[in-house]
């Protein structure tokens, strides 16, 4: 599905122009489009439309629909919420509907009772107030609109985005429009597929507003939502004569006393994942304890630090493991300490196969962000928002309302990708691209979870599947089978290491 940002849909609208196209026309087109699906979808002969009009272009489209709709037989009323409209095609739609029977009434002229009163009344309410044009959040006034709006029980039917929505971030104002219907324009948008904004809009349609083919050319999008085609047409079946060299081997440098578990759940994780062979290099107390459970694993037991940590006199057979190695994985359970910081670092500028690093792998690369501009080889960081924060220094609240921008501009700058965890994770490949992930529940977020998706991401890696569609692909068999666990298990009572039980049903379900 092809989603474009809003520079990007202006580029598309001026490039129209170029094909003898108008603003005027595109208006008009997108109105009375939306005005069709509205008929189609309701009985609109005499009922009681009132169209809320903001000053803008979308205000504009606002005023062909009513005008369409009044055509149609409906009693309509246009509310404009912020004066007169201010750009020159939705100034000519007023004057087309100036001589109908419509009226056009100002908020701040009109008495509350009677506009409380009209929505009572009213069956089709079109929310034209803002567009793709809106960012920030909604003044005081706006929002007692929107209360107002989403306090009825008429169709409510947004054009192009729900007012209060902002169009590539999903961001939502706590008063934004709650749409039963969006009619996006041409396109979908960045907000129409963001979970956190999809649940403002309600079913969505797209109306041909007549843009030609050609003015598309050369507008690549920059968000995929993650699907199971996505993943499945991207993750092949095993080869009848295969064998186990043909699935790769992950090194996979995790776990210290503290963290014994981080080890053993990445290990695992990235088995089931189904990497030909997955090597455990701990230190020999991590290996020992983590062998019952790791029976399919090859261990590379090292020396401990003082802390209980991976020694750096390991590093001469860390790195010669690391020489057949077709992935590694590092950080889980690790530990920060000034033994660990070095190791990683020396590991990281050594390595030349794809490289995953998560936990106090990230942690550690927060210390020294250059450390990624000194490496030859591929890099996933998976970092949840506190490890965002930590690496990009930027708060979390900022993080929240822009993570895709952010994460974007990241991702390109240090040329690497980053999976950033969420309830709704969201992977920035170096070319800007953003994969969007909708698979998960909120009984995966537990501890350990996260060494689940690392060994998850690294298993696929090992086998040669490309570190974007590894990471983006990771995510989504992460929280299938994380669905799969909650059904069985509960939310509540559900545990990380049973996603990596219901991993194999995710595989069968698709014939792999
Ligand atoms: N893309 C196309 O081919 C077509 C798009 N159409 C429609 O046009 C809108 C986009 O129209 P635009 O005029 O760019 O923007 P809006 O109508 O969404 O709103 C713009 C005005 O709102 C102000 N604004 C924005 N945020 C806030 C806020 N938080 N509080 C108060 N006011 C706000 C904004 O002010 P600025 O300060 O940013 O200048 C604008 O005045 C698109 O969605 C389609 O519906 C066409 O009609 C068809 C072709
Ligand atoms: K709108």
């Amino acid at each position: 599905m092809v989603v474009v940002t809003n520079s990007q849909m202006k580029q598309i609208e001026e490039n129209s122009l170029k094909y003898s196209m108008s603003m005027k026309r595109l208006m008009e087109n997108a109105g009375s489009a939306a005005a069709m699906f509205i008929r189609r979808t309701m009985e609109v002969d005499g009922k009681f439309c009132t169209v809320f009009c903001g000053r803008g272009n979308n205000g504009g489209d606002g005023l062909v629909v009513a005008r369409k709709l009044y055509e149609s037989g409906a009693n309509v009323v246009v509310v404009l919420t912020d004066g007169d409209p201010a750009t020159d095609q939705a100034k000519e739609m007023m004057e087309l509907i100036a001589p109908m029977d419509v009226a056009l009434v100002y908020y701040e002229k009109e008495d509350p009772a009677y506009l409380k009163e009209r929505l009572e009344a009213t069956d089709i309410i079109v929310d034209a107030i803002y567009g793709t044009g809106f960012h920030g959040q909604l003044d005081e006034k706006h929002r007692k609109i929107c209360e107002l709006i989403n306090g009825t029980t008429a169709q409510v039917i947004a054009l192009d985005v729900p007012s209060g929505v902002t169009c590539d971030t999903g961001f939502a104002d706590e008063y934004a429009v709650i749409a039963d219907m969006t009619i996006a324009f041409d396109s979908y948008k960045p907000l129409h597929v963001l979970p956190v904004s999809v649940g403002y809009c309600g079913e969505i349609k797209t109306a041909d507003i007549g843009i030609p083919p050609q003015a598309h050319e050369g507008i690549e999008g920059q968000f995929i939502l993650v699907d199971n085609e996505f993943v499945f047409s991207r993750l092949p079946k095993r080869r009848r004569d295969s064998h186990k060299g043909s699935y790769g081997k992950l090194l996979n440098i995790a776990g210290s006393q503290k963290y014994m578990g981080a080890a053993i759940l990445s290990t695992m994780a990235a088995m089931r994942a189904g990497a030909g062979y997955v090597t455990l290099a701990s230190t020999k107390e991590v290996c020992r304890t983590a062998l019952p459970s790791l029976l399919e694993a090859v261990m590379l037991p090292l020396k401990q630090g003082k802390e209980g940590h991976i020694s750096y006199e390991s590093l001469p057979e860390i790195l010669e493991a690391l020489e057949n190695s077709t992935a590694l994985l590092i950080g889980n359970g690790l530990d920060v300490t000034q033994d660990t910081c070095r190791l990683v670092y020396e590991v990281l500028k050594n390595a030349k196969c794809p490289v995953i690093v998560d936990g106090d792998g990230i942690n550690v690369i927060s210390r020294n962000i250059d450390i990624l501009k000194q490496t030859n080889c591929n890099i996933v960081l998976t970092p949840h928002m506190k490890e965002l924060s930590r690496l990009t220094t930027l708060p979390i609240e900022q993080l929240k309302q822009d993570r895709y921008t952010i994460g974007a501009n990241f991702a390109r700058e240090y040329g690497c990708t980053v999976v950033m965890k969420d309830a709704y994770t969201a992977t920035a490949g170096a070319d800007g691209r953003m994969y969007i992930n909708t698979t998960g529940n909120a009984g995966m977020a537990k501890a350990g979870s996260g060494d689940v998706l690392a060994g998850i991401i690294g298993g696929l890696a090992a086998q040669g599947i490309d570190l974007v569609t590894a990471a983006a692909a990771g995510a989504y068999l992460h929280g299938l089978a994380g669905n799969y666990a909650a059904c069985k298990y509960s939310q509540y009572g559900m545990l990380p290491r049973e996603i990596i039980d219901q991993l194999p049903k995710v595989f069968l379900h698709n014939d792999r």
